[in-house]
């Protein structure tokens, strides 16, 4: 045969799943989009059409709303690790699942009286976990995306290299921005071990992630990118490894000298391309990176 069959996975995309938790007139919600990826022996249905191993995306997608029934919605981590343990235990063919979800957060609103029932979509990040299980080990990787933060001082860029195409200013005094899309591995990967309290260190993470954004003197983005990284290594023990993808959002001193106008820090042009993009991770000593360099493929 002069072709073969090269890796493959299936599964269904983006279920979006909303669980409503009635306690009383207390109501709490769980919004997910889910999506289920399995691999495993798929070779003849790519080479002859038999479909005899493969179980319907369709009923991968009735799972994603069975098991939010019958195990609830504890958190995104938790619910991932059902679902894939599932379908690694109960078909033979499936020998590996990958459950990606992203978590849309809702605040309630306090009303006087009324039972709480109503919410309000929160705006700030999406909350994104991913789980991978092969039948012996777990791979835990959670993080976020779409987190937009600002320094309006203690940012400083200058003693760059200058060769012929340099026209930048030193900045002394600039504004930071940057819209933070973060990924953290969690060192849990078998059932042996007890699991991190997957809400808590969620909120945890986040919170030294902005900590460290808001007191680290900047004097360059990658500088302000690994502070984060360490202060949450150094901070939660649970999780090894940490990438992110910082895009500079530019912010240019608008020129106000056509108008008579002293600029004095205050008026900025927030450019939205193109940006400057700055990526690493940042490890646990001892601890080998796994997670994608480009997380727009997680
Ligand atoms: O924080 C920064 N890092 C850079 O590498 C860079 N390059 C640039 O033009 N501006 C900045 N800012």
């Amino acid at each position: 045969m002069p072709t073969f069959l090269g890796q493959n996975q299936y599964g269904k995309a983006e279920n979006r799943v909303v669980k409503i938790t009635r306690d009383g007139a207390t109501h709490h919600v769980k919004d997910l989009n889910v999506s289920v990826s399995l691999s495993g022996d798929m070779d003849e249905v790519h080479y002859s059409g038999s479909n005899a191993n493969v179980l319907p995306t369709d009923t991968t997608k009735n799972t994603v709303y069975a098991f939010a029934k019958e195990h609830g919605i504890e958190s995104a981590e938790q619910f991932g690790i059902h679902l894939a343990r599932h379908f690694v235990t109960s078909q033979e063919p499936i020998h590996r699942a990958r459950i990606r979800i992203e978590e849309y957060a809702w605040e309630r609103i306090e009303t006087p009286g009324e039972g709480e029932h109503s919410f309000v979509r929160q705006g700030q990040e999406t909350r994104v976990t991913q789980i991978t299980y092969d039948g012996s080990s777990w791979e835990a990787v959670s993080g976020l995306k779409d987190l937009v933060v600002m320094n309006s001082t203690n940012s400083e860029f200058r003693g760059y290299v200058k060769d012929k195409y340099t026209t930048l200013p030193e900045a002394y005094d600039r504004v930071l921005a940057t819209e933070v899309s973060a990924r953290w591995r969690f060192g849990w990967c078998d059932d042996a071990q007890a699991a991190p309290d997957w809400e808590e260190s969620y909120a945890r993470v986040k919170q030294h992630l902005l900590t460290a954004f808001a007191e680290t003197y900047s004097l360059s983005l990658q500088q302000t990118l690994y502070a984060m990284g360490a202060r949450i290594i150094e901070r939660r023990d649970e999780i090894d490894e940490v990438r992110f993808s910082l895009p500079n959002k530019h912010h240019f001193l608008a020129d106000l000298k056509p108008f008579g106008l002293k600029n004095d820090n205050e008026v900025y042009f927030a450019a939205d391309r193109p940006y400057g993009l700055i990526e690493a991770t940042v490890l646990r000593d001892g601890c080998e990176a796994r997670i994608p360099a480009d997380l727009t493929n997680l």
